[in-house]
């Protein structure tokens, strides 16, 4: 168990604008009845989740000077070190069709970032590291950075004996797991782009965390699956992790729920809850940013209704 605050470190955030439309017709004219714009970016709505469950929290990485009021604003509960820069902060832009309840997401890739800029984030991170601290490491890298030093990050902070949990994508997640950090967070598709379609398609999800996990037994693995829950594969350890009956919320955007899961995960591990605990408590918290539009935005009411269960099952 760690008292140390959990360090966030986001180096690729963005704003968050979603639309809602009442019918989204490709290639027409659509008109938006609602608009949001929202600080975000997988390790910025980590850390305010942190933020909102009380439980201390730093956060290092790079804002654009254009929006830096904006992060201030939402990271107020959290220790901010995020380091201002004179770049565009990305927009990623989700489209809600209200009617057939689809999610349409356009995400940007984000400006360019040196990448003395990148190691100097790493050194900063190692300097302030302590042994058994937690560090998440959540999102995408920015263009020009080599996705190497992600694995060289994640190397420096487990000689430091820091916890690291990562949540990301495509190349920089096959580079972070032969790394070996102590979690990993991946939906389905970034599941399936780790082991391969073939053997994803023939195996199914929970064979392919399985294959996964033989072959990275020291790491352990948070799957979720959006309406299916998640799954926990660790040492001797497999877990199911369902929310019923699944009609109790309204869902309006899925967006961040993923970051919802691992903060809630990660808050019940740091105070020394046993895995299924945290396990059911991480669904909750997920389960409660689905009615509302603002990626990280939960809701406590949701968290601790007696509406509804979270079974776990060992699988
Ligand atoms: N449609 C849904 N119905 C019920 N629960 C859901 C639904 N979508 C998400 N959840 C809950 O949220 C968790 C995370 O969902 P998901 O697998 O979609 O994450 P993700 O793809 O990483 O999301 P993001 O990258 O937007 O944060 C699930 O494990 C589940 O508990
Ligand atoms: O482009 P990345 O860094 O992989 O993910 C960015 C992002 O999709 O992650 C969050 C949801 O998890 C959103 O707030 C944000 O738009």
């Amino acid at each position: 168990m760690s008292t140390l605050p959990i360090i966030c470190v986001s180096y690729n955030p963005c704003i968050d604008r979603t639309l809602q439309v009442e019918y989204l017709k490709e290639g027409k004219q659509n008109k938006a009845t609602y608009v949001s714009e929202q600080a975000a970016g997988k390790a910025i709505n980590i850390a305010y989740i942190f933020g909102e469950l009380n439980i201390p929290c730093a956060i290092y990485g790079f804002i654009g000077l254009d929006s830096a009021v904006v992060f201030d604003d939402r990271l107020k509960k959290v220790d901010n070190h995020m380091r201002r820069l004179p770049i565009r902060t990305r927009t990623n832009t989700t489209m809600i069709d209200d009617i057939q309840k689809i999610e349409t997401y356009v995400r940007e890739i984000g400006t360019p970032l040196d990448v003395n800029r990148f190691q100097e984030l790493i050194d900063e991170v190692l300097s302030v590291v302590q042994r058994h601290q937690w560090v998440v490491l959540s999102g995408s890298l920015p263009p020009e950075v080599p996705v190497s030093l992600l694995g060289h990050f994640i190397i420096e902070l487990k000689k430091k004996g820091a916890q690291v949990a990562v949540d990301t994508s495509g190349e920089a997640l096959r580079v972070a797991v032969d790394a070996e950090p102590t979690l990993i967070k991946p939906n389905r598709e970034e599941l399936c782009s780790l082991v391969g379609d073939e053997l994803f398609s023939n195996f199914g999800i929970t064979q392919s965390a399985e294959h996964l996990h033989h072959f990275h037994p020291m790491m352990d693995i948070l799957l979720s699956d959006g309406q299916n829950g998640c799954y926990y594969f660790a040492d001797q350890i497999r877990l199911h992790a369902l929310f019923e009956p699944s009609i109790v919320v309204p869902i309006v955007s899925t967006i961040g729920s993923g970051d919802a899961l691992l903060a809630g995960f990660l808050a019940k591990q740091l105070k020394g809850h046993d895995n299924k605990s945290s396990l059911v408590y991480a669904v909750r918290i997920a389960t409660s940013t689905l009615p509302n539009v603002c990626a990280g935005d939960i809701d406590m009411s949701v968290v601790n209704s007696e509406n509804f269960e979270v079974t776990i099952t060992d699988i």
